[in-house]
């Protein structure tokens, strides 16, 4: 540990130490210790697309004949051609060091550059053999270390399809529960030390939330968290963990290898013969709210973890516009028109970016339909100017047939939008790049497209249509004459 140093976490080597109980992380911060910066620059033009991912673990009875010619077929010039667009490639300068999330000084490293970490060989995980070359390192780790202020990975990052297919592929060492939050999620570790947030399939695709659920009641979906990560980046967000669906083999990649007595502790099988399990957790962890294999296999979301919060704390922030999550209270700004002027002038919401940030999150909220915001997270190191993380999109593709215009609130309060967002919004209107296709194309190169389209026809339409009333709502600020309607963080960039 000599040599570690995270950017302005000098002296934090103890602290690395304490919590080196934790292998992989100890790993990872061996790695991040030698790790020189010149491994971040921009992505060279014309990289790989987004390779596909269908030829994953699915055993063929999982497929359906005719959906399955499908999967070969299909074209993804179109959504090529979107990523292709200025839109998506404007110039921005390089990122100064202050402004990637894990960094370290490069002093020292050279003499260790040629050392490679030996792991003591650790059952059902793979030797080590990476050293301070970037190509040697695992995908999740890069992922980790291309975090900067402003997202999560670059536009046509390399690392991206690798991490996805490692995700949606690699053996399964380990999967606990996770802690926190309402639902069941466990976190499963791969052989080489990557992990990945998993969230089992609790609702068939077609299905739309019951009517008289609220929306605090509503499950969790896998195929919401896949499909929230398609549309951020299509948006050109890139605020959400890369998603990826996989079938799981409930007895084989969870009982078999858990060492969370709890959770084994929760396995049954059904009365028709499926292996079922529960877990513990505050509210939906019962043999009523069991998931349950086919008879073993389960589909599921997996989200590449973000750095351990040892490594890179977080800090949660109440949503101003957050629901009252009771039945019969309604929350100040759902009768308060002139909310928004208070949160305009209360920090953070009144400087830099973060009211504008808010409002991307929104529009991302009101097209997926996603009612259950209360908070968001953003990276502690970068202060009040950075990206919003928008983790947590379980709930939302729960109704095709109904929009919940109330998402759209705080646009329709502050009158506030980026210009980048905006222009970008009115591609995906426009019939060559219209969202619902660039959608269909993307969720096609998920590995669980094989088994079904990730969402149904019905949802991709509503895309289409809620996008067209955000932009009639911000048409609405426009004529208004509201002259604050456009941030313009592109000035550079002419239409
Ligand atoms: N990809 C990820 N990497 C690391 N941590 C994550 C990731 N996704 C979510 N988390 C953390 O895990 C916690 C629970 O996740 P999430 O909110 O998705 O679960 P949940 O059961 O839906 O919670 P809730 O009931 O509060 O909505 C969050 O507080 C978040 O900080
Ligand atoms: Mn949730």
């Amino acid at each position: 540990m000599r040599a570690c140093r995270y950017r302005r976490l000098q002296g934090m080597c103890a602290l690395l130490l304490c919590v080196s109980l934790v292998l992989h992380m100890l790993v990872a911060s061996f790695i991040l210790s030698l790790y020189p910066p010149s491994c971040k620059s921009p992505q060279p033009p014309g990289c790989q697309p987004y390779t596909n991912l269908t030829s994953t673990s699915l055993t063929h009875s999982e497929r359906r004949g005719a959906h399955e010619e499908h999967v070969e077929v299909m074209d993804l010039s179109s959504l090529e051609a979107l990523f292709s667009h200025p839109l998506y490639n404007l110039h921005l300068p390089p990122s100064p060091d202050e402004d990637w999330l894990l960094k370290v000084r490069t002093k020292g490293s050279e003499e260790q550059n040629a050392a490679q970490w030996i792991s003591n060989s650790k059952e059902g995980y793979d030797h080590i053999d990476w050293n301070s070359s970037a190509n040697t390192h695992p995908s999740w780790l890069q992922f980790h270390l291309g975090i900067s202020r402003w997202q999560l990975y670059q536009h046509r990052d390399d690392n991206l399809p690798v991490l996805l297919k490692q995700i949606a592929t690699s053996r399964i060492v380990s999967a606990v529960q996770k802690t926190g939050g309402t639902q069941l999620k466990l976190v499963m570790t791969f052989p080489n030390y990557g992990q990945a947030l998993f969230k089992p399939m609790k609702q068939q695709r077609h299905e739309e939330t019951n009517v008289n659920l609220y929306y605090f009641s509503d499950f969790e979906r896998h195929n919401a968290e896949i499909a929230a990560f398609h549309l951020d980046r299509i948006l050109g967000f890139r605020r959400v963990p890369p998603v990826v669906g996989r079938l799981i083999d409930v007895i084989k990649e969870i009982k078999d290898v858990t060492t969370d007595h709890k959770l084994a502790r929760t396995f049954f099988n059904s009365p028709v013969g499926n292996t079922c399990f529960y877990g513990q957790c505050s509210y939906y962890c019962s043999t009523e709210h069991a998931v349950c294999g086919r008879p073993q296999a389960l589909e599921g979301s997996l989200a590449a973890m973000l750095p351990d919060l040892t490594l890179a704390p977080r800090r949660s922030w109440k949503n101003p516009w957050r629901r009252s999550y009771s039945r019969s209270k309604l929350a100040l700004w759902e009768n308060t028109p002139t909310y928004c002027n208070a949160v305009k002038k209360t920090p953070p919401y009144d400087r830099g970016t973060r009211l504008v940030d808010l409002i991307d999150m929104t529009i991302l909220d009101f097209l997926q339909s996603n009612m259950d915001r209360h908070h968001y997270e953003t990276f502690e190191i970068f202060g009040n100017n950075t990206f919003l993380l928008h983790l947590d999109n379980g709930r939302a593709f729960g109704r095709y047939s109904k929009d919940e215009p109330s998402i759209l609130t705080p646009l329709v309060q502050c009158c506030r939008i980026r210009r980048s967002t905006l222009l970008r919004l009115r591609l995906l209107s426009l019939p060559h790049y219209r969202l619902s296709d660039m959608m269909r194309t993307s969720l096609s190169q998920d590995p669980l497209f094989s088994v079904a389209p990730l969402l149904a026809e019905p949802h991709l339409s509503a895309l289409d249509r809620r996008l067209a009333t955000v932009l009639k709502t911000i048409q609405h600020c426009l004529n208004q004459q509201h002259n604050d309607v456009i941030y313009d963080d592109i000035p550079d960039y002419s239409d």
